[in-house]
């Protein structure tokens, strides 16, 4: 039977039935024969493009760069005038470039994805007629899935089923606000009106729901377009320092190159090889594989934290975590055991009570959804009664922190509320004892216990109140609105232990520069009792209400000297953070539930920890396997580890390479033929490429690791403006040396000069890599020390060798390399002893 799997556009408009007849499923879902039959017609349910055609378009996107085109068309151009060794060279260097620079990436991203896939999301779907687990990917229109609280839903769908769902649809909507999804009839003019339908990339913040597949991947409204919105983040300091380097870079070069062309052509030298010169030069002068050693880098971090248990969904974010000096986190699993368990249940009089243990059974367990860690814990104590029906709740929200269930049993129809103490009293206009002693609530009575729940809080316990009413054959509870005129019934007590590995860690993180604060919905009490039992640093406290009272600047004002925050709400949570990068702070944020995911999103590396709710897991960046602050330690020395790295390559392209170069530019003016023909300086700028790339696998010092660093282009600057001119005195010294000491030929200069350039180059690695003393530093990587010396050695074999003459190089006196070699450990030790000077300000 042919079904169609593309229907209406304004699905929602569609009666159930008629749509899953359209679809050709039923409401136990599909046979898994035609799920697969419908993957393998439809494609998966994703956005993303299939890595080869990703391939393919990262070698276009090369080949189209301004850089290598002329290239191509200088290769072109030599090719037509006959000059085949001049076309060999540039296709080759262009190739292998491009080739490494590529293939070199790719494996480093495609290594990330499937770290990633470890954490992908799944789904809920009823396949033959049961529930089966998988992964989202897999999901094809008529499927019929389920969703929790936490969910992201997967695709878009109709609703069947709806248990007091809420849904978040900001992305799809700009509406910050969850919305109420029901099932029904609808005739809405939009998806933004439709309320018994749901959207890819929108979340379930409330509640659960049964929902009908009408359109996955790119058929979904929001598409490819708003999903990879949705990822884009506005770029880190890092990305955008190096970013801005570049186009310093590349304004110098054009500076730079435009000089030399006019000038060569004012002399009258020949235009074509004044024009190849001049492209020569500038391709020395990009940093052309900085893409490539970032992600390789990168990625190498990632796969040694991937051994640590930590997964990074975006590679930059490693960058922050290195970077990040404020870690907010909250309270449950990171800094306790998360082994909830219930402790007591007790009465307004403070004297144990079952009653009130059996009330908060009632709503934990006929509440619809996963049960929360509470919910289990109450279970656990005392399993639901028997012949109790739910008739209709009003689910856990965070902002308003009850819960709600109206049953019926025993011949009664009861509401059930649990929540926090402050919150649940508030709605409560008795109190009832376990005798049934009934008593009107006054302010006075409600102070009373509030502060005796806070003395238990004090203690560590995790309190909730518990209230009840009967409720009328004809009321309905329609909402938080009907918890009203509630008798309150006693407090559910519960233990949480402290981690005792929670300390340590705090203190190791403190250690690297990073300061630990507390984002918690919990009761005030209860946090300064763990600061109190873990002897954490923290001081200073804010709640959510006083949070409330302030506006963006006064908080700003305050978060810096508070590091613990109390019943604060999800949006409140993200006002910390953002009070806290207003202060020019890296902020990271570690959190597992619905109301973390603003939070988490909003900081610069956003951590969630496996089998957090969908929502924080995938607002996050880093995933941590085992939910240790531990390895968080850890994570911020590998962030640290790849930026030191990178800068190595950053400080060996701006100094010596430029420098090079730059001394290359200036002596094309000076003596009467070029210094290197084209050909020549390409080749220097690929074996020179070919040397440094053993960096991202380099070891980095101790200091490097020590304190949180930023992007600082002062010292970039600093570095270049000494390195860069030593590097180029050493330069024009040998050209004076050869031209007046040895009076040589235009080719024994360039072998020379080549030779000279090709080892101050690649040498000087193994200083600059260190700001101490290159022998006490790490061990470079034996990776490092290959790259760099075969590098080395090919240029040797290269331009003294058999190829030399096809290459334009001559053969030089042993004299004259004895000098080379003198001019090469000079330039060395100076280099060693300046760039001390030249990276002082480096660390600020
Ligand atoms: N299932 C529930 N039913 C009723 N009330 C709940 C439930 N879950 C949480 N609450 C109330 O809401 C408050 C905030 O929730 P919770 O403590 O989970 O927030 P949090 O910020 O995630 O805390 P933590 O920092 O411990 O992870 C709780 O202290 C409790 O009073
Ligand atoms: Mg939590």
């Amino acid at each position: 039977m042919p079904v169609k799997t593309v229907p209406n556009e304004r699905f929602w408009v569609v009666a159930p039935n008629a749509l899953i007849a359209q679809l050709g499923s039923s409401l136990t879902g599909l046979p898994t024969v035609e799920a697969g039959r419908r993957l393998a017609e439809h494609g998966p349910n994703t956005v993303a493009d299939q890595p080869r055609l990703q391939f393919a378009r990262k070698i276009g996107r090369r080949l189209i760069e301004p850089l290598v085109a002329i290239l191509l068309v200088a290769a072109f151009v030599s090719g037509m005038t006959g000059d085949w060794p001049g076309f060999v060279i540039i296709t080759g260097i262009v190739a292998v470039s491009v080739g490494l620079d590529v293939v070199q990436e790719h494996r480093a991203e495609l290594a990330a994805d499937r770290l990633r896939e470890s954490v992908a999301v799944k789904a809920s779907v009823r396949r033959d007629g049961q529930v089966a687990t998988v992964p989202v990917e897999e999901l094809v229109s008529g499927d019929v899935v389920e969703l929790a609280a936490g969910a992201l839903v997967p695709a878009d769908g109709l609703l069947l089923v709806s248990r007091g769902a809420q849904a978040n649809e900001a992305l799809l909507t700009g509406e910050p606000y969850p919305v109420s999804k029901r099932f029904g009839a609808c005739d809405a003019p939009g998806p933004a009106e439709a309320f018994n339908a749901l959207f890819a990339g929108t979340a379930i913040v409330t509640g659960s729901a049964t929902m009908l597949v009408v359109a996955t991947g790119r058929a979904t409204r929001l598409g490819g377009v708003a999903v990879s919105l949705a990822q884009r983040r506005p770029p880190t300091a890092f990305e955008k320092g190096l970013h801005g380097l570049g186009s310093l870079i590349l304004r110098l070069t054009v500076f730079l190159v435009l000089f030399v062309l006019l000038a060569q052509l004012g002399f009258q030298r020949p235009p074509l090889e004044s024009f190849l010169f001049a492209v020569a030069l500038a391709v020395g002068l990009t940093p052309e594989l900085l893409p490539m050693v970032t992600t390789v880098t990168l990625s190498r971090g990632a796969m040694r934290m991937a051994r640590k248990r930590v997964v990074v969904k975006r590679l930059a974010a490693i960058h922050d975590l290195g970077a990040m000096d404020v870690l907010c986190t909250d309270k449950t699993g990171t800094l306790t055991e998360a082994r909830i368990a219930l402790s007591d249940a007790t009465g307004p009089d403070g004297t144990a009570s079952p009653r009130v243990l059996g009330l908060a059974a009632l709503n934990a367990g006929l509440a619809s959804g996963v049960p929360s860690a509470l919910d289990a814990a109450i279970l656990k104590a005392a399993p639901l009664t028997a012949g109790w029906t739910l008739l209709s709740e009003a689910p856990f929200g965070f902002e308003r922190r009850r819960s709600s269930v109206l049953c019926a049993g025993d011949g009664e129809r009861l509401m059930v509320v649990k929540g926090a103490p402050e919150a649940v009293l508030a709605a409560c206009t008795a109190t009832e004892d376990a005798s049934g002693h009934v008593q009107p609530m006054t302010p006075a009575l409600r102070a009373s216990l509030l502060n005796g729940a806070d003395a238990r809080s004090a203690e560590g316990l995790r309190l909730l109140g518990v209230a009840a009413r009967s409720v009328a054959e004809g009321e309905v509870l329609e909402g938080p609105e009907s918890e009203r005129d509630l008798v309150f019934a006693g407090f559910c007590a519960f233990l949480d232990p402290p981690k005792e590995s929670a300390a340590e860690a705090v203190a190791r993180l403190g250690a690297l520069g990073v300061r630990v604060k507390i984002v918690s919905g919990d009761a005030a009490p209860v946090l300064l009792h763990l600061v109190q039992t873990l002897s954490l640093p923290c001081k200073g406290l804010l709640t959510g209400e006083q949070i409330e009272a302030l506006d963006h600047s006064g908080l700003v004002a305050r978060v810096e000297e508070v590091d613990l925050y109390a019943r604060v709400s999800p949006d409140q949570k993200r006002r910390v953070i953002l009070a806290l990068k207003e202060r020019g702070h890296t902020v990271g944020f570690i959190g597992d539930g619905i109301n973390d995911a603003p939070a988490i999103h909003a900081a610069d590396a956003g951590l969630s920890v496996d089998g957090a709710t969908e929502v924080a897991q995938a607002a996050a960046d880093l995933i941590l396997l085992a939910p240790d602050l531990g390895v968080l330690a850890e994570g911020v020395e590998e962030g640290r580890r790849t930026y030191a790295n990178i800068m190595k390559y950053v400080r060996m392209g701006t100094s010596s390479n430029f420098g090079t170069m730059f001394s290359m530019a200036v002596a094309s003016l000076m003596i009467p033929f070029l210094p290197l023909l084209p050909a020549q300086i390409l080749l220097n700028n690929l074996l020179y490429d070919l040397s440094e790339m053993g960096i991202p696998f380099d070891a980095v010092d101790r200091e490097d690791v020590a304190a949180p660093h930023g992007w600082n282009m002062g010292a970039v600057l600093r570095f270049t403006l000494v390195m860069g001119p030593l590097s180029s005195v050493f330069d024009l010294a040998t050209f004076g040396i050869l031209l007046w000491g040895f009076d040589v030929t235009a080719e024994a200069f360039r072998t020379a000069w080549f030779v000279e350039s090709m080892a101050t180059q690649v040498l000087v690695i193994f200083l600059i890599r260190t700001q101490g003393s290159a022998w006490r530093a790490a061990r470079p990587h034996p990776v490092l020390v290959a790259t760099s010396l075969s590098a080395l050695a090919l240029a040797l074999a290269l331009a003294l060798g058999p190829l030399a003459p096809l290459l334009g190089f001559a053969p030089l006196p042993g004299s004259l390399l004895a000098v080379i070699a003198g001019l090469v450990v000079g330039y060395l030790i100076l280099a060693e002893v300046l760039k001390r000077f030249a990276s002082r300000v480096e660390r600020v």
